[in-house]
């Protein structure tokens, strides 16, 4: 046990699915301090974000939409570590979020997928800048991350890869971040995958799914039913090799989430990948 004073948490998009669950994961975790819940949905406006998560006690955080005076109230206590953003919101919200907790010091850790690459270099110029630690998580689960691993090391012997996300029909973005991120990963390997073997001809547009980098194709499927999926699929002549990562519970992802405010009020640049944590 140590002395030190708990690290003070904003939780934004704290309504949501994985911003209800990261609520239950402060909770339990005596080093942290929820002290705030923003969500911008109006009906949960001033609930208790404890009892909306289902914690049996309130936490005595009421629900608010109001970001801006809670970065300015959580970054106006001097005293302790630095306060950490958790960001579970949308990906038409989530630049402005950081921007605005960069601005005020309180350092983010970005579950949020959805930022293009303009945007994640310059969130990461105003971290820089402003000395200030931020995490953007694209995958808080170790499993995926194990699997990115093998699936760079199994890019090393085969030339042909195509990935395939899954996820439940609610998400905004395509192809997911997740997917993204795997094939910027094997697309630093150095070679360019899928050599055309034939002139294809897609007969319905997207046929053949979006094209990420050095020929990887990404197929998105969004079905009710379904929650987060991966699989990475490598072929070669007369053998397939398939990597396949499944979730079925959001509490996978917690204590990846619980590492990343651990570690971001170290850090005084922008870091993305929880590979770059472990
Ligand atoms: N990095 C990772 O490991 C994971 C990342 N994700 C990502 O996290 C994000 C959220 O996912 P999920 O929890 O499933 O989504 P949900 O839609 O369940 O939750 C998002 C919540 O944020 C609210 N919200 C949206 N925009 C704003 C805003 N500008 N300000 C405040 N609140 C806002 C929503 O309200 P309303 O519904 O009223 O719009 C909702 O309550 C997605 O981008 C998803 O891809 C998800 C799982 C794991
Ligand atoms: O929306 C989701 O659910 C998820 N989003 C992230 C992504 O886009 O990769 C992470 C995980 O796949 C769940």
């Amino acid at each position: 046990m140590t002395n030190q004073a708990p690290i003070p948490v904003i939780v934004n998009g704290a309504a949501g699915k994985m911003g209800r669950e990261v609520v239950k994961a402060i909770a339990q975790a005596p080093d942290l301090n929820l002290v705030g819940a923003i969500d911008h949905s109006p009906e949960h406006q001033d609930k208790d974000a404890g009892e909306l998560a289902g914690l049996s006690e309130p936490l005595e955080v009421p629900i608010t939409n109001q970001l801006e005076p809670m970065l300015g109230y959580v970054a106006g206590d001097r005293q302790g570590p630095p306060g950490v953003m958790v960001d579970f919101t949308h990906p038409d919200s989530v630049y402005d979020n950081v921007r605005s907790a960069i601005a005020y010091g309180i350092r983010p850790v970005v579950g949020t997928t959805g930022l293009s690459p303009a945007q994640l270099q310059d969130l990461a110029d105003f971290a820089d800048k402003a000395s200030t630690g931020c995490l953007v998580i694209p995958n808080f689960s170790i499993g995926m991350v194990l699997l990115q691993q093998a699936a760079i090391a199994a890019s090393q012997y085969f030339d042909h890869v195509e990935i395939i996300e899954l996820h439940h029909n609610q998400k905004a973005d395509a192809p997911s971040g997740t997917a993204i991120q795997t094939a910027q990963l094997l697309g630093e390997m150095g070679k360019t995958f899928n050599p055309a073997v034939v002139q294809e001809t897609e007969k319905i547009a997207g046929a053949r799914g979006s094209l990420a980098e050095e020929g990887i194709r990404i197929h998105s499927v969004r079905l009710p039913g379904l929650i987060a999926h991966q699989e990475v699929i490598f072929g070669a002549a007369g053998q397939i090799y398939t990597l396949r990562h499944d979730t079925s519970d959001r509490a996978c992802y917690m204590p990846g989430v619980l590492l990343a405010i651990r570690k971001v009020i170290q850090l005084k640049s922008l870091v993305y990948g929880l590979e770059k944590l472990l």
